[in-house]
């Protein structure tokens, strides 16, 4: 028996208390990990500080100078209004006028007026229903705080009865247990459902969203729907979106103000894939327990082969020539970092059939390999990249990175975006970043003084850039952006150069030394290496 600790802190202290107690009737480490989890939450401890707090005034029995402040803020608009309006006086309605204020007045009079418990209505007379059919519904009366409801609704085709479609997880309707997918909604606060055509359907589901979320209550007469009621799993799948969605922009979905909205790089924990089109998903590490509405995987795919025509139409010759945005400055920007720690970076040594000047070393500038080894190379899938210059090959070997990896040093690797595909494996797991060029205003500043090789059989020649080379920078980069952008971890904008740099010296920093999201399976190899 534990006797409850009296005075301020007592349920913080009482809480401490009961877990000790209890540790030792625990059977698993689980349990006492939920628990732990459960009574040192921040929430129940931000919640025991404001009842602690409310216990001291209890104690105190302050007066409140008013029990309601909806008057005096009413009275003080209108006289600050009829004033010559000021600076000062349109700064003080706007303050007063903003959500925190308000709800802060709204908790100033609820506490005067010692409203804590909500008000339930009397439940509905039964007089329609048969002495029988009491069991075959339930009166379900449900108090708002603000959240929307969390459910959506839709019209069974069959037999016309408006019914629950889907619950979202850790929504208010989740959460009180009461309401199920498949539960027919009789009425609705007293308004009956029935017989209500198509057209009526679409105001009820935006009312139902809605009415939940002013204050209040509201009561939903329902018929259990015969579907059996699915466990709520709490699924751990991760998944980084790969495109931005906005569901106010989303003519499909049921309900936009259920809906998820993401960007790009986002990582969502879906928590249902239950229903085929539309999945569960919340951001990942948000407090707020309550699910959205996003695209599922085959959804999105169907509308991503729809697009792909347009996208083909749109960028014909792009597509066929790709090679990406030449003179952004990836050279510039690895070179940087080589120097910034050449003990930290390395670089990898191409291959050449070319034969070797006298001040070059080989394995160091080039590796000098024979035509034959070159070509006998390439038919073994060798070579990520090459290519013929003045009769020579040059290209990027795939030994010459795992070489460059042996040395343990980051390995800075500049390739076409094709070439991701190929390095993108277990092996390599390449941190990919898309180096894009800035507005053609910014190029033109940025690049007054850049030179640029004048073709890309002139080693030696140099030119500046012109309007052409930095309209087709840009054209460039967006195509590689649409067809590869799956592939990229980071996409670095390069306008001013030092900027750039220390943005990706920083962020490589940062993904070598803090935890970052990678593919699923790297994630079994990781593990078993570290076993
Ligand atoms: N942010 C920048 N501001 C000004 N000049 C820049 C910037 N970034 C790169 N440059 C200059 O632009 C020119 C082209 O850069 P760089 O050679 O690095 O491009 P690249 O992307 O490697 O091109 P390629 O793939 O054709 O070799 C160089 O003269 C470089 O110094």
């Amino acid at each position: 028996m534990i006797n409850p600790p009296v005075g301020p802190g007592g349920v913080c202290r009482l809480l401490t208390c009961l877990l000790h107690k209890l540790e030792s009737n625990m059977d698993t480490s689980e349990d006492s990990t939920f628990l732990q989890d459960m009574l040192m939450g921040n929430t129940l401890h931000l919640l025991i500080k404001v009842y602690d707090r409310l216990q001291k005034y209890r104690d105190q029995q302050p007066t409140p100078l008013l029990e309601s402040t909806e008057g005096l803020l009413q009275d003080l608009a209108v006289e600050l209004c009829s004033e010559v309006a000021s600076r000062e006086t349109s700064e003080l309605l706007d303050l007063l006028s903003r959500p925190h204020v308000q709800a802060l007045l709204s908790v100033h009079d609820k506490v005067a007026q010692k409203d804590y418990d909500p008000q339930l209505p009397p439940l509905p007379p039964l007089h329609d229903h048969k002495e029988d059919e009491e069991d075959s519904f339930r009166i379900i009366c449900m108090v708002k705080n603000q959240q929307p409801l969390g459910a959506t609704v839709k019209r069974d085709v069959s037999t016309g009865a408006i019914v629950v479609a889907r619950i979202m997880r850790g929504g208010a309707a989740d959460l009180s247990g009461l309401i199920h997918e498949g539960d027919k909604l009789e009425e609705v606060n007293g308004v009956p459902m029935e017989d209500r055509s198509p057209e009526e359907i679409i105001p009820i589901l935006v009312w139902l969203s809605l009415c939940a979320q002013s204050e209040g209550t509201v009561t939903f007469k329902v018929i259990p729907g015969s579907k059996e009621e699915l466990a709520t799993k709490n699924t751990k799948i991760f998944m980084r979106a790969l495109f931005d969605y906005d569901p106010k922009a989303d003519p499909a979905i049921p309900c936009k103000d259920v809906g998820l909205e993401f960007r790009r790089g986002d990582v969502l924990q879906i928590v249902s894939q239950e229903d085929d089109t539309w999945w569960q998903a919340k951001h990942q590490g948000e407090a707020n327990l309550r699910a959205g509405l996003i695209p599922s995987r085959q959804l999105q795919e169907r509308r991503m082969a729809l697009q792909r025509p347009e996208a083909l139409f749109k960028l014909p010759s792009v597509l066929e020539t790709f090679t990406g945005p030449s003179g952004v400055g990836v050279t510039e920007l690895k070179r940087k970092l080589l120097l910034s720690d050449p003990e930290h970076f390395s670089v990898t040594v191409p291959y050449t059939t070319r034969e070797q000047k006298k001040q070059e070393k080989d394995g160091v500038d080039y590796h000098f390999i024979s035509k034959h080894t070159f070509e006998k190379d390439i038919l073994n899938h060798k070579f990520l990249e090459y290519g013929e210059h003045n009769g020579n090959y040059y290209g990027l070997n795939i030994d010459s990175v795992r070489r460059a990896l042996e040395e343990r040093k980051v390995c800075l690797l500049d390739v076409e975006p094709h070439v991701i595909e190929a390095l993108n494996t277990t092996e390599f797991k390449p941190y990919v970043v898309f180096v894009k060029p800035p507005s053609i205003e910014r190029l033109k500043l940025s690049r007054r003084k850049a030179k640029v090789l004048s073709s890309p059989n002139e080693q030696k020649s140099t030119k500046t850039f012109t309007e052409n080379d930095f309209e087709d920078m840009i054209t460039s980069a967006q195509a590689m952006e649409s067809k590869y952008c799956h592939l990229f971890d980071k996409v670095t904008i390069n306008d001013d150069l030092a900027v750039a740099f220390t943005e990706l010296r920083d962020q490589l920093r940062k993904i070598e030394t803090e935890s970052h999201w990678i593919p699923h399976a790297w994630a079994h190899v990781l593990e078993s290496n570290s076993c």
